[in-house]
């Protein structure tokens, strides 16, 4: 519940923010439409203390000294210099996973001694919550507030969820049909390998690691190379909080070495993936070629947000406006084709731009600052090259369209409108602040529309009539639908995509199934009292 509040207070900060721009503005911090350099980068309030691999409970240099540098997005300046894991290194975090359940007291543990360790752990992330917060700004960009105040706190919410199952996974007796005992046991799986992406790179974390050690098993994790300190900080404290050794292993370094590794390793039993479709399909190919292992893969999406004609503009505006935006709309499920009713198209279109106009970007450790820059050179250049292809496609640009200042890899927040569905901003994912609007005069075919695209990750529905909202809901094709609402990330609430945006479903219940084996125990009982 907490953390829902977290997130909905984010968004009514979102809506009260034409207000308080005015004053939040300052140094360092400019309202888009007054675009000039980004000022001198504000000094994070933290230091990098944890720069190696981990490695059976060992902080380790790679096994072939080699390092590299994690940037700065604000400036592409070097923060630190990181052990660069590769397949060598990949083995011997294996085979200390494997050790670590094969032998280890972990999986012997009793659950609630697992949920223990899990609630400690959460206890030192609020503790250090400040600390860990900026190190997740620093190495992502994102604004520290809703680093402090809502993507850290969603991380304690979802270890503490899982701390709660810990005890609480258990098999079934089921009745056969013969004088036979039937246990369907629930086993955990082994060794998880597990890869994660630099957009979310705690939240990533947790949502991977949560579940995979209430369940018992030992894990092998590769964090995005773009984003390595966040995960290291808090794998100490995890070990702090009393998880032994080898039982969760950082591997910091790229994909196609130290990812691919993990991926087609014999000894890895299940891998968890969260990045593009594009690698899904590799990571998936070499799971299949090496051990057939059970994959799990949190993808890619082109999710539709369907503002109808019954809406109160102002608040659609809003929604849609953090649907996109939120997180320099770095979000796999971002709202990133805004359907609006023809009625109110343009009236939603001025609105739009009256809001992205009022979006702070700025230095993402100012207070008040709710855009800092994208994550890093290359997908900073992707997204300029999508806006240029909206211009060349003939979408009308309303907002934005360039690069703020020429430090850093900041971009103004950018609208097209009159997109067309062919046109390849309204196809593809662009993963960068350019929300494109479309129109249309229908439900019949919005929903044809929305559901015209390979991915199923989200969607979102702006209503007032519940009966269009009950039709919508069902005729979207995607895994989570939302309505009157965006990006409501509960650790209970399963999240994963239909199509190619996924395989499986990460967070709650289904998250656990992931990570445990079903075993059926028979055994047959002489002259039974009943069965
Ligand atoms: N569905 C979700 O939950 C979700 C969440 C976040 C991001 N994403 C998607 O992730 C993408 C952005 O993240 P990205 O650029 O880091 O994606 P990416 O696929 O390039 O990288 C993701 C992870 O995979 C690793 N990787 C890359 N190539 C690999 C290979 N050949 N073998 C093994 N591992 C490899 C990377 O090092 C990184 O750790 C977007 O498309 C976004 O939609 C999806």
């Amino acid at each position: 519940m907490a953390v829902r509040l977290g997130l909905v207070s984010l968004f009514k900060r979102s809506l009260s923010a034409s207000s308080r721009v005015g004053s939040a503005l300052g140094a360092g911090t400019q309202r888009f439409g007054t675009v000039a350099a980004v000022e001198e980068p504000i000094s994070p309030p933290v230091e990098v203390n944890y720069t190696k691999l981990l490695i059976n409970g060992q902080f380790v240099d790679s096994a072939s000294g080699k390092t590299f540098p994690t940037l700065d997005p604000r400036t592409g300046e070097v923060i630190a210099h990181v052990a660069e894991g590769d397949e060598e290194d990949v083995n011997r975090a294996v085979f200390a996973a494997r050790k670590a359940f094969d032998e280890g007291p972990w999986p012997r543990m009793t659950g609630y001694e697992r949920s223990r360790v899990l609630n400690r752990f959460a206890d030192l992330i609020e503790k250090h919550n400040d600390e860990i917060a900026a190190l997740e700004t620093w190495d992502n960009g994102k604004p520290y507030e809703q680093s402090a105040q809502v993507e850290i706190p969603m991380v304690t919410r979802l270890i503490r969820y899982y701390a709660g199952w810990a005890d609480k996974i258990h098999g079934l007796i089921v009745p056969a049909d013969g004088p036979h005992h039937v246990q369907v046991l629930h086993e955990p799986i082994g060794v998880a390998g597990q890869i994660i992406p630099w957009n979310f790179p705690l939240l990533m974390f947790a949502w991977k690691v949560g579940p995979a050690l209430a369940s018992g098993n030992t894990i092998v994790m590769k964090t995005a190379e773009q984003t390595p300190l966040s995960a290291l900080f808090v794998a100490q404290l995890l070990h702090e909080a009393g998880l032994p050794d080898g039982v969760l292993n950082v591997i910091s370094g790229f994909g196609p070495t130290a990812g691919a590794a993990l991926a087609s390793h014999v000894d890895v039993d299940k891998l968890a993936f969260t990045g593009s479709t594009q690698t899904g399909k590799i990571v998936l190919e070499l799971a299949t070629k090496s051990n057939l292992k059970s994959v799990t893969l949190e993808l890619g999406g082109k999710s539709p947000m369907i503002i109808l004609d019954d809406a109160d503009i102002d608040q659609a505006v809003e929604l849609a406006h953090f649907a996109l935006f939120f997180n320099q709309g770095q979000c796999c499920c971002a709202g990133s084709r805004t359907f609006v009713h023809e009625r109110v198209y343009d009236q939603f279109v001025e609105k739009a731009k009256a809001r992205a106009l009022k979006r702070v970007v700025g230095d993402p450790f100012k207070k008040g600052v709710e855009q800092g820059p994208q994550i890093d050179e290359e997908q900073f250049k992707k997204i300029l090259k999508y806006i240029q292809s909206g211009k060349d496609n003939g979408a009308t640009l309303v907002s934005g369209g360039d690069r703020i200042g020429d430090k850093g890899y900041y971009i103004q927040p950018t609208i097209f409108s009159n997109v067309k569905d062919e046109m390849e901003i309204a196809r593809e994912e662009i993963f960068g602040p350019v929300q494109s609007i479309l129109k249309f005069n229908d439900l019949d075919e919005v929903i044809q529309r929305a559901n015209a695209t390979r991915y199923g990750l989200a969607a979102g529905v702006f209503t007032s009539n519940l009966e269009k909202a009950n039709t919508l809901m069902r005729a979207l094709r995607a895994g989570t639908v939302w309505i009157n609402c965006y990006d409501v990330f509960d650790a209970a609430i399963p999240f994963g995509g239909f199509k190619m945006s996924g395989h499986g479903r990460e967070k709650g219940i289904d998250s656990l199934k992931n990570y445990l084996q079903v075993k059926a125990v028979v055994t047959p009982i002489k002259n039974p009292a009943w069965l």
